[in-house]
C-alpha cells in the first residue's frame, strides 16, 4: 500500500505551510552556521506564527553571509558577541561544539537573552551545576533556558511513557540505543575532539541515556556498574590522537532503590550489518543501520485469581496461575515524524507450580503523531510537526508565559544527565570532558 500519510508528512515538513508572523513575534539569533540549525529551527520556525529567525553569526563573516542567504536570514554579525550585543534579539539558538556551550549560554543569559541550548547542556558537571544554579538562571525574572532534548516534546516518546505507567507489572529492564552507520559523522568533526567536548556518551550517547532516565523517573541514582567503549582510531599506524574519544560506548547501570536492570548503548560507526547471512570477515566492514529504540520489560504479573503475590515476587514462579509480562518498545523515538512504532508485547504463560502449560504471545501495535483525541493539545499541534518544531512550539510557550503541553527539561534535569554522563566516562576510566576556563 502506498503511504500517503508518510509522504504527505515529509512533504509539509519540507515546505511547511508559512505562517504571518505576529507583532511581538520573538526574534531567534543562530549561533554559529552550524549543520543543525535549519532542522532543529529555521525550518520549524517557518510555521510558528511567534518566531522569526533574524540573525546568525560566525567567526568567518562570508560564512555567515552565505549561511544567511542560504536561508533567508535578514542579519549578520561577524562574532558572537555583536550577537549578543544586538538588542533586537531575543532569543538565542548555541549549536556550537559541546565545550563552548557553557560560556556562550551564560554570555546569552547574561545579556538578557532566552536561550535554546543543544544537547548536552555543557562539558561536564561542573559545568552544568555552575549554569543552571548560577542567580542569573533562577532568578524568578530570568529568561528561558532549555536543553534542547527535542524528542521528549513528541507526543510519540511521551505516549510511550504513559503506556509504560499505565501498564501493569514493576520495571525490571530498561535498554536504550541509537547507533548510526559509519559516514554519517566526518572524520574532522567536533565530536572527535576532546577539547571540544566530543565523544560518543557525550552525542549519540546522550540520548539513550536520557530516555532511559526518563524511563526508570529523573529523581534516580543511575550507578554505572559496566562501561565498555571503543576508542576512536582513525588512522591505520595504530596512532590513536584522541585517546579520550569513545567512538562507541555500551554501559550497564544500578538504579538507586532497585533491581532494575539499565543498559545504554551509542555508536557513531556502528558495523556488523548482514552478520547472519555473511562471514564475520565481510560483515564487520559492513554498516549497520538500526533504528533508535528504547526497550522497556516488566515484570510478570497474576491476572487470573485473586494472588498473594505481589508483582515481580519470586513467588510468580512456582504459583500456578495466568500470568503475563509485558515488554513496550519505541522504535526511532528520534525522528517519529518518518517513522516510529510502540509494540507492547504481552508474553502470557499458565503455569501449574513450576510447569509452563501454556504460553502464547499477544502483540498491539501503536503509533503518535498527536496527542490523544480530544487532548485539547491535540488541536494545537499536526501530525507532520518533527520533535524540533514541538520543542519550539513549547519553547516559545515558555517565553511567552503560555500554558503549553506540560513537557519540558529543567535544569535539575539537565544537571543529572551530565552528572550521569560524567559517572559514565569515570566508570569506563576516561576523563570526563574538560571544564572552560574563560572567565565570565
Ligand atoms: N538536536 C539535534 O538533533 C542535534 C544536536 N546537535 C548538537 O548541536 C551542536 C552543533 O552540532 P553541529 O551542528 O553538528 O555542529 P557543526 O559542526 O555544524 O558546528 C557548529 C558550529 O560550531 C562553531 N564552532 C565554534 N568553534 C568551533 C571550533 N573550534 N571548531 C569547529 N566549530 C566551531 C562553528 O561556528 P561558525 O559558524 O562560527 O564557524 C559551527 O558552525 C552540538 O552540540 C551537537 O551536539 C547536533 C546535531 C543534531
Ligand atoms: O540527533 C543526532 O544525530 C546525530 C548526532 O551526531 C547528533 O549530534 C545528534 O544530536
Amino acid at each position: 500500500m502506498f503511504p500517503f500519510d508518510l509522504v504527505q508528512r515529509l512533504y509539509t515538513i519540507a515546505f511547511p505551510p508559512t505562517a504571518s508572523k505576529n507583532e511581538d513575534a520573538i526574534r531567534i539569533g543562530l549561533l554559529g552556521a552550524s549543520k543543525i540549525a535549519p532542522v532543529a529551527v529555521v525550518n520549524p520556525a517557518k510555521s510558528h506564527p511567534d518566531v522569526i529567525v533574524a540573525a546568525v553569526a560566525a567567526r568567518d563573516f562570508d560564512r555567515a553571509k552565505k549561511y544567511a542567504q542560504d536561508y533567508g536570514i535578514p542579519i549578520v554579525h561577524s562574532s558572537y558577541q555583536a550577537m549578543l550585543d544586538d538588542p533586537s534579539i531575543d532569543a538565542i539558538y548555541v549549536a556550537l561544539p559541546n565545550g563552548l556551550h557553557y560560556e556562550w549560554t551564560l554570555r546569552a543569559i547574561r545579556a538578557g537573552k532566552h536561550v535554546l541550548l543543544e544537547k548536552p547542556s555543557c562539558s561536564n558537571a561542573i559545568e552544568a551545576k555552575k549554569l543552571f544554579t548560577h542567580p542569573l538562571v533562577t532568578a524568578s525574572n530570568a529568561p528561558v533556558l532549555l536543553e534542547a532534548f527535542h524528542y521528549q516534546f513528541h507526543p510519540g516518546w511521551q505516549t510511550f511513557l504513559s503506556e509504560i505507567r499505565a501498564s501493569p507489572g514493576a520495571i525490571q529492564a530498561v535498554h536504550a540505543l541509537f547507533h548510526v552507520p559509519p559516514g554519517i559523522i566526518n572524520p574532522g568533526d567536533i565530536r572527535f575532539q576532546y577539547s571540544l567536548g566530543g565523544g560518543c556518551m557525550m552525542d549519540v550517547g546522550t540520548y539513550p541515556l536520557s530516555m532511559v532516565r526518563q524511563i526508570v523517573g529523573r529523581d534516580k541514582f543511575l550507578e554505572p556498574v559496566e562501561v565498555k567503549y571503543r576508542v576512536h582510531q582513525p588512522r591505520k599506524d595504530g596512532i590513536v590522537d584522541e585517546p579520550q574519544i569513545d567512538e562507541a560506548t555500551e554501559a550497564q547501570y544500578r538504579v538507586s532503590d532497585g533491581a532494575i536492570d539499565v543498559r545504554i548503548s551509542g555508536d557513531f560507526m556502528t558495523k556488523g550489518g548482514l552478520s547472519s547471512i555473511l562471514p564475520t570477515s565481510w560483515s564487520r566492514r559492513l554498516p549497520s543501520p538500526q533504528w533508535p529504540k528504547a526497550t522497556v520489560t516488566l515484570a510478570p504479573v497474576r491476572v487470573d485469581a485473586v494472588s498473594s503475590s505481589s508483582p515481580g515476587s519470586s513467588e510468580q514462579s512456582t504459583s500456578s496461575g495466568h500470568f503475563v509480562q509485558r515488554t513496550l518498545i519505541m522504535w526511532n523515538p528520534l525522528i517519529p515524524t518518518f517513522y516510529h512504532r510502540i509494540d507492547i508485547v504481552d508474553q502470557h504463560t499458565l503455569r501449574e507450580g513450576e510447569r509452563v502449560t501454556q504460553s502464547w504471545t499477544e502483540t498491539e501495535y501503536k503509533t503518535a503523531y498527536n496527542w490523544p483525541v480530544g487532548d485539547p493539545r491535540a488541536a494545537v499541534y499536526r501530525d507532520w510537526w518533527t520533535t524540533y518544531r514541538c520543542q519550539l512550539e513549547e519553547f516559545v510557550n515558555r517565553i511567552k508565559g503560555r500554558q503549553g503541553s506540560g513537557v519540558w527539561v529543567d535544569g535539575v534535569e539537565s544537571v543529572a544527565q551530565m552528572e550521569t554522563i560524567d559517572r559514565t566516562y569515570e566508570k569506563a576510566g576516561l576523563q570526563p570532558r574538560p571544564t572552560s576556563n574563560v572567565a565570565i
